[in-house]
């Protein structure tokens, strides 16, 4: 896991790393600087692209300086600075990158408040602010911004888009310098995996500037963005002669007439997730399509005004939602009165609970919600900001002793000891329906296999993102369906697997 940290603590990070590697602050903004220039080499090769980097007079702008003059050293010589000198405030690290700049001979100009000459460059260099942002732009910055925003150029910024907050509620009027790429320093900044982020950056980067990893992995934060090497640790490979019953029966309740689709799909995903024996409660014009399909799904066949005979004794696992109507109140409360072990709630039994509120003190502990965004708000209240869900999933798993999966291209996965989850997997061309039907399957198939409900939900959605990741990347495809996505997760677990042997 990486942990993820505010400004403030990536400030202590940078003081503790210059005092104790130890390294001298100037000399950290040129590694910093290093890794930038690194990365801007490899993807804007051509030298001959005019470029013009924006400084601010603080450590961002400081790291700016060094940007143009270590871009000037590797041979591109269409560069000008223009310094934003709109306070009498600049640090020490700055003033020692402009005498240098100057020794460089590379060409600069200082902004002058109001007076913003013709931009010309083909790209953009954004060194106004960075982590160092404490309000909103205004006056001169503002202006500025606004400026290089409506002339719209390709805009690379260092560390930070300047004006957009590094984590706490995202002001979508925000003014900030829109960004094509961010490469930013050591780690991802929280609003990044933040939806509201979009309308600010189109991607972003993260290049090592050696800070000490040690120190930040210890710093007190519940933010952690999932690593591969997390999900190969917690998979466990088969073993000779394990049979069926070592990997659990689960039972999924989805489907009716209309989106029957999401029972195949949820049904299969958990057998493809290898669980030992899958069966699938749906109505009974669902049978001929699930045998035809996958003929290794058992059904439990339900009439529309009757209760189904279940043993639930049976099932290691239960996840019940997807398409299964708003209308099967009955069965869900049979679950709930019946089944004490962890379920997987998805879809429409996360609408009718958010319509039952009375149904949250009979979910047994450690079950799992999968909500999207308004799934979410339905079940705890309209949230304005993604960083308000944040504080609420981890209140309401805490509360409800559960685990929280928000999906989305970060999906966030909240345990109720207050751990917060970022998983970086998956990718756009998921966004097709019937996509969380095949999660709620994975997740379910893996708490049947014994894994603990929150090493499920993270490997669950890890393997799902990575699934996914394989077929759009790698076939450079710009859809990919779900049933897609389960038939790939054997082959992606495989994959896993095959380093965790080595
Ligand atoms: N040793 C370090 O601290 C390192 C810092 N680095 C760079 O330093 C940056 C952070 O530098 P700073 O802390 O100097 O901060 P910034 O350069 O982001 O901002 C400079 C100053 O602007 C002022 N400011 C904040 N909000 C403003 C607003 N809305 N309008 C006008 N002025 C405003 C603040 O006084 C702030 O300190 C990082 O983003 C990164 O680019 C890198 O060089 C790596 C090492
Ligand atoms: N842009 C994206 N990046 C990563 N994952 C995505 C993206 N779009 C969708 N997904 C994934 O697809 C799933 C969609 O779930 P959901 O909205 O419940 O779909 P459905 O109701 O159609 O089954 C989630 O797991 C989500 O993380
Ligand atoms: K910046």
């Amino acid at each position: 896991m990486l942990k993820l940290i505010t400004s403030a603590q990536m400030h202590e990070v940078d003081a503790h790393t210059i005092s104790t590697e130890p390294i001298a602050s100037v000399d950290l903004m040129e590694r910093a600087s290093k890794a930038f220039v690194c990365f801007f080499c490899n993807h804007f090769p051509d030298k001959n692209i005019s470029i013009a980097v924006y400084c601010g007079t603080g450590n961002n702008g400081g790291d700016g300086l060094a940007i143009a003059r270590l871009l000037k050293a590797n041979q591109y010589e269409n560069i000008d600075v223009k310094i934003a000198r709109f306070s009498d405030h600049a640090t020490a690290d700055f003033d020692t990158n402009f005498t240098r700049l100057k020794e460089a001979s590379v060409p600069f100009i200082e902004l002058k408040a109001g007076d913003f000459p013709e931009e010309n460059a083909d790209v953009i260099i954004d060194a106004l602010l960075g982590s160092g942002l404490n309000k909103p732009l205004s006056g001169a910055y503002a202006d500025l911004v606004k400026h290089l925003n409506n002339i719209e150029k390709k805009v690379i910024a260092v560390d930070v888009p300047t004006g957009l907050l590094t984590e706490g509620v995202i002001d979508k009027d925000a003014i900030v310098l829109k960004a094509d790429l961010v490469i930013t320093f050591q780690r991802p900044k929280l609003n990044f995996l933040l939806p509201e982020s979009a309308s600010f950056m189109d991607d972003f980067v993260v290049v090592d500037i050696g800070l000490d990893e040690n120190f930040i992995q210890n710093l007190d934060s519940n933010f952690e963005l999932i690593e591969e090497k997390d999900v190969v640790k917690t998979v466990r490979p088969r073993k000779k002669f394990e049979h069926k019953g070592t990997f659990g029966h689960a039972l999924l309740i989805a489907g009716q007439a209309k989106t029957m689709g999401a029972a195949l799909l949820c049904s299969s995903a958990a057998a493809y997730a290898g669980v030992g024996l899958t069966t699938v409660c749906i109505p009974a014009p669902g049978l001929t399509a699930l045998n035809s399909l996958i003929p290794e799904v058992m059904a439990i066949v339900r009439e529309e005004k009757q209760m189904p005979e279940i043993e639930w004794d049976k099932f290691t696992v239960i996840g019940a939602g997807p398409g299964l109507g708003k209308d099967s109140t009955a069965l869900m409360e049979a679950l709930f009165a019946n089944f004490k072990k962890s379920v997987v709630l998805d879809a429409d039994a996360l609408n009718m609970l958010s319509e039952n509120s009375d149904w949250w003190q009979s979910i047994p502990e450690n079950s799992i919600i999968t909500p999207h965004v308004k799934e979410f708000d339905r079940l705890f209240g309209a949230h304005t900001s993604w960083w308000e869900r944040l504080e609420t999933a981890k209140k309401q798993a805490a509360e409800k002793k559960i685990i929280i999966v928000l999906k989305n291209q970060y999906t966030i996965i909240t345990t109720p000891e207050g751990s917060q989850y970022f998983n970086p997997t998956g990718n756009s061309a998921m966004a097709s329906g019937g996509m969380g039907d095949v999660l709620t399957g994975i997740i379910t198939s893996f708490i049947a296999q014994k894994y603990a409900p929150a090493e499920a939900a993270l490997l669950g959605v890890y393997l799902h993102g990575k699934a996914g990741d394989e077929l759009a990347l790698n076939n450079r495809s710009s859809v990919v369906l779900a049933a897609q996505v389960a038939a790939q997760v054997p082959v992606t677990l495989a994959k896993i697997i095959a380093q965790k042997n080595g």
